[in-house]
């Protein structure tokens, strides 16, 4: 599905200062627990007192308790129980049906977002965002491998440079093998959204977070890290056959994943203390430009070539029409002449005039496709200016 909103060029779009000077999104996930709600909370808190306002979105459906205010908020356009009441589902099933529902409002939400971006003309003071905080559901796999989380965060994309902050929980991924499980998650979602990441190690104030370093940067450490785990057994199996077989996975897996590792920016902090919270907009600031310097190019390739498929799809499209018509165009001629011929008594046509009428046929053909490509032409157009009219709505109902 083409999600590209008619924005889209925004994102490069500089201001006088050759910034972009425009918000960065940073997306939260991380599984359950990991401590997301609380990090949102304390990055709000962080640019609160920065004076810098942050815009929050709340995707998280089944949220009881919120600490912070959103700006938008799912839960005030879908509610949760009820949509699990009536389409009959469990609480995953109605997570991905709110998200689906609230994906249709994807347009409205960019409306918003865009309007606030841009500089108030009643209010010249107003300092532009510079963050747009989202929060997502814990149960990850419904946001990240549904359609509707692809919707949001491919429109996002495509209209502000957009970096993903993934959230550890770092005591209960002191072993190898959580802490692998945590990495291939990350690394799937990577590989999903195709959008820079930030692991961001949190509760730190309960794990020193020295061994996650190590872990990604020393494979010999992380090896004996290994060993010392399966000589404890630490992976069960009889007679040591099944802590073997899981002891070479990890250690093929973190070979692997070194790639994985080397384009990530990676943060200790606790969100309950609030350490770390610089180095994590610090991060921020560095995916923000990585995204314009190596994803954006990549957005606006793909946007380029789904819009050359359309125009080569639009040429097959003459092409069949105008052969048809001039298969069709003798036939018809054909018949009419005949008709012509019997009906209004005309004298048959001579070999010259036919050899004329076949030079203005030609020239009919040429002058019909000039006039439909400029009609198309047209279209185009009017289909552009649809959008911006549909843009300039929203951003006026917002
Ligand atoms: N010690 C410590 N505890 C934390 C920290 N961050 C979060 N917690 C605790 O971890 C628990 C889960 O935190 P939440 O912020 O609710 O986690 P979440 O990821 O939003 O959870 P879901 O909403 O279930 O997805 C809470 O008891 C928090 O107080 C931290 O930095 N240090």
């Amino acid at each position: 599905m083409d999600t590209t909103p008619a924005s889209a060029s925004a994102s490069t779009a500089a201001s006088p200062d050759g910034q972009t000077g425009q918000p960065t999104v940073v997306v939260c996930m991380g599984m359950a627990g990991a401590g997301k709600t609380t990090f949102m909370q304390r990055i709000a808190s962080h640019q609160f007192g920065k004076k810098e306002t942050p815009y929050i979105i709340n995707l998280d459906p089944a949220v009881t308790y919120s600490p912070f205010q959103s700006n938008i908020d799912i839960r005030d356009s879908v509610n949760y129980k009820k949509v699990m009441e009536e389409y009959n589902l469990g609480p995953n099933g109605g997570i991905m049906t709110s998200l689906n529902l609230f994906a249709t409002k994807v347009d409205q939400v960019l409306g918003l977002l865009e309007k606030r971006a841009a500089p108030d003309p009643e209010d010249p003071s107003r300092k532009p965002m510079k963050h747009v905080l989202v929060d997502t559901p814990g149960q990850i796999e419904a946001f990240v491998w549904s359609a509707s989380g692809t919707i949001f965060l491919d429109s996002l994309a495509s209209s502000f440079p957009t970096v993903i902050a993934y959230v550890v929980d770092t005591p209960r991924a002191n072993s190898t093998s959580t802490f692998m499980s945590n990495m291939l998650y990350a690394c799937s979602i990577l590989y999903k959204t195709k959008l820079p990441m930030i692991i961001v190690f949190n509760k730190t104030d309960v794990q020193d977070p020295s061994f996650v370093k190590e872990w990604m940067t020393d494979f010999d450490a992380f090896q004996a890290a290994l060993d010392k785990e399966q000589s404890n057994n630490a992976f069960g199996g009889q007679d040591g056959v099944g802590s073997g077989y899981m002891g070479s996975l990890i250690n093929s897996m973190s070979l692997m994943l070194e790639e994985f590792y080397s384009h990530l920016s990676v943060v200790n902090v606790s969100a309950l203390e609030g350490s770390g919270i610089d180095d994590f907009f610090e991060a921020v600031k560095e995916k923000a430009d990585e995204f314009r310097r190596d994803y954006q190019p990549e957005l606006d390739r793909r946007r380029e070539a789904r819009e050359a498929d359309k125009k080569k799809q639009r040429e097959k499209e003459l092409d069949k029409m105008m052969s048809g018509m001039s298969m069709g165009g003798t036939a018809s001629k054909t018949a009419v002449g005949d008709i012509d011929v019997e009906e209004n008594d005309m004298e048959p046509l001579s070999p010259d005039e036919d050899s004329d009428d076949e030079l203005d046929d030609e020239q009919d053909r040429e002058g019909l496709q000039a006039r439909y490509e400029a009609s198309m032409l047209h279209q185009e157009d009017s289909v552009s200016a649809d959008a911006s009219f549909a843009k300039y709505l929203h951003t006026q109902q917002g």
